[in-house]
C-alpha cells in the first residue's frame, strides 16, 4: 500500500543494483506508524549475527526523505523480544540531505546467532517532522519549580 494522496509527504527511493527484487518499504497495516525495512544481503551469503557482535546491514536504497523531516530507524519488537536482535543506535537518524544508502546497524544481544537473510524485515523506519531551532547563548536560564531537579527527583509512585 504506497498509494500517494496529493497532501502526503512524499518518500523517494533510489533503488542501487544489489537492491534489485527488494521489495519498497510499506505500511504493513493501514494504521502503522513505521514501514518496515528489508536485509537486501546477497542471496547466497546470508549475515551471520553472533552473539554480541553487530553489523551494518544494506537496505539497497538511497532514500530521499522530504525536507523537514527524518527517518527513524527503529527496532522490530518481535526480533528483539524473541532474538535479541536490536538496533544499536536507536533511533537511527536519517538526515533529509543524507544522499548515501540506508543502512541499519542490527546487534545481536541474545544468546543464539541469528541469520539475515535477503528480504527479511529487518527494522522498521518512522517518518517524523523536525524542528530546527535558533541557538544563541546566554548568561542565565528562566527559572522553574523543576529547577535542576532531574535523574529520578520526582520518585517513583
Ligand atoms: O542507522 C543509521 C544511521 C545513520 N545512517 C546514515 C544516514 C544519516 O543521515 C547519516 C549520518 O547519521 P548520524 O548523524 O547518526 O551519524 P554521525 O556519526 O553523526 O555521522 P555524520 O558525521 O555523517 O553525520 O548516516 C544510516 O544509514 N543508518
Ligand atoms: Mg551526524
Amino acid at each position: 500500500m504506497n498509494a500517494h494522496a496529493p497532501s502526503q509527504p512524499l518518500l523517494s527511493l533510489v533503488r542501487l543494483p544489489h537492491g534489485e527484487g527488494i521489495e519498497l518499504p510499506a505500511y504493513e497495516t493501514s494504521g502503522a506508524a513505521g514501514m518496515d525495512l528489508r536485509a537486501a544481503v546477497a542471496t547466497d551469503a546470508p549475515l551471520t549475527l553472533e552473539p554480541g557482535k553487530r553489523a551494518l546491514v544494506p537496505t539497497g536504497f538511497v532514500f530521499e526523505i522530504p525536507h523537514g523531516f527524518e527517518a527513524q530507524i527503529r527496532p522490530r519488537s518481535g526480533l528483539a523480544f524473541k532474538n535479541g536482535i536490536t538496533c544499536l543506535n536507536t533511533p537511527g537518524t536519517i538526515d533529509s540531505d543524507y544522499r548515501g544508502e540506508v543502512k541499519v546497524l542490527l546487534v545481536n544481544l541474545g544468546e543464539e546467532t541469528f541469520v539475515i537473510e535477503r528480504g527479511m524485515r529487518m527494522a522498521q523506519m518512522v517518518i517524523a517532522p523536525v524542528t530546527q531551532v535558533a541557538v544563541r547563548e546566554a548568561t542565565e536560564a528562566s527559572e522553574t519549580t523543576r529547577g535542576a531537579g532531574g535523574f529520578g527527583s520526582t520518585g517513583v509512585r
